[in-house]
């Protein structure tokens, strides 16, 4: 697959085709149990290649990509579209981590190659930008800023959250125009739980799903314990088979 999936350029910006505002666009990858990791968070490796690939497709269409620290810590990411050809010299997409308390790890893989790789700068990689509390402790802060990340202070929700519904303004002030969120499981549970942004409009445009022909058991649910409730109603847009897996792309109804 040496270029773009024709599936997703037909279906994933249609959703918000008529609309200025930053599209966004939930994604993960499950087993046929709804799990999206193993037991303590273990990463599971759930995509073949075919739909990882696609995967990094999918991240070099959007202009960022987000994830929440508990994934940044139990994975250590890159972030990158790595698995494309580079002599397409595609722009590589904008790391956003959403944490609240800034506990972001200044060892973490994204920060570390960003550091030690600078001709990779704006080539494969660009700088990760923290988005936590505007309560967090200036030394914190100057800190992670001193390690090499940008951090990005936001006002919290009272459940000492980043409210989702904020998170279109928050892209916009940083010149973003559209984000795939990858995960983890609370962070897919408050963005598919809040069904508009401040404007009024629908929060979230598309989701998409890769499902694995496997069984968890034990694991972190797409969702966590007890949040499997309240969730909105999706639309199917296209289904693909891709290697083993069952790609979806639904709209939020
Ligand atoms: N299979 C997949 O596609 C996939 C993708 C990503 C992550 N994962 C898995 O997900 C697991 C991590 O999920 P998780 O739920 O523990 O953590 P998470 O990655 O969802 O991060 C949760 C943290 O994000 C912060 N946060 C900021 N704003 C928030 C908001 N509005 N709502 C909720 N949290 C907010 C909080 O600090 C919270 O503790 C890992 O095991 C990882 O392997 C799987
Ligand atoms: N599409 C997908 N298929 C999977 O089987 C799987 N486990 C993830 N999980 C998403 C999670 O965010 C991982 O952390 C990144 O997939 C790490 O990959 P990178 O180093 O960023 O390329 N995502």
């Amino acid at each position: 697959m040496s270029q773009i999936p024709q599936f997703l350029v037909d279906n994933l910006f249609t959703t918000s085709a008529t609309t200025s505002r930053p599209h966004i666009t939930l994604t993960w990858a499950q087993s046929l149990d709804s799990k999206i990791a193993g037991p303590g968070g273990q990463r599971v490796i759930l995509s073949g290649p075919e739909s990882m690939l696609m995967t990094h497709w999918m991240r070099s269409m959007h202009d960022a990509i987000l994830i929440g620290v508990n994934t940044l810590i139990l994975d250590n990411p890159r972030l990158q579209a790595n698995l494309l050809p580079p002599s397409l010299n595609l722009p590589p997409p904008q790391p956003l981590i959403l944490d609240p308390k800034l506990r972001f790890p200044i060892t973490s893989r994204i920060l570390n190659e960003w550091n030690t790789k600078p001709d990779q700068r704006g080539k494969t990689m660009r700088q990760p930008w923290i988005i936590c509390g505007e309560n967090v402790p200036t030394e914190r802060v100057r800190e992670v800023e001193g390690a090499g990340a940008r951090v990005v202070l936001v006002k919290l929700d009272d459940r000492a959250h980043i409210p989702p519904s904020s998170l279109p303004s928050i892209l916009t002030s940083l010149g973003l125009r559209s984000v795939m969120i990858e995960g983890g499981s609370r962070i897919l549970s408050t963005f598919l739980h809040c069904p508009k942004r401040d404007d009024g409009s629908k929060l979230v445009n598309s989701v998409v799903v890769t499902v694995a022909p496997m069984f968890i058991g034990e694991g972190i649910g797409v969702v966590p314990e007890g949040e499997d409730v309240g969730l909105p109603a999706l639309k199917t847009v296209h289904t693909e088979k891709m290697g083993k897996d069952a790609v979806m792309i639904c709209a939020v109804e």
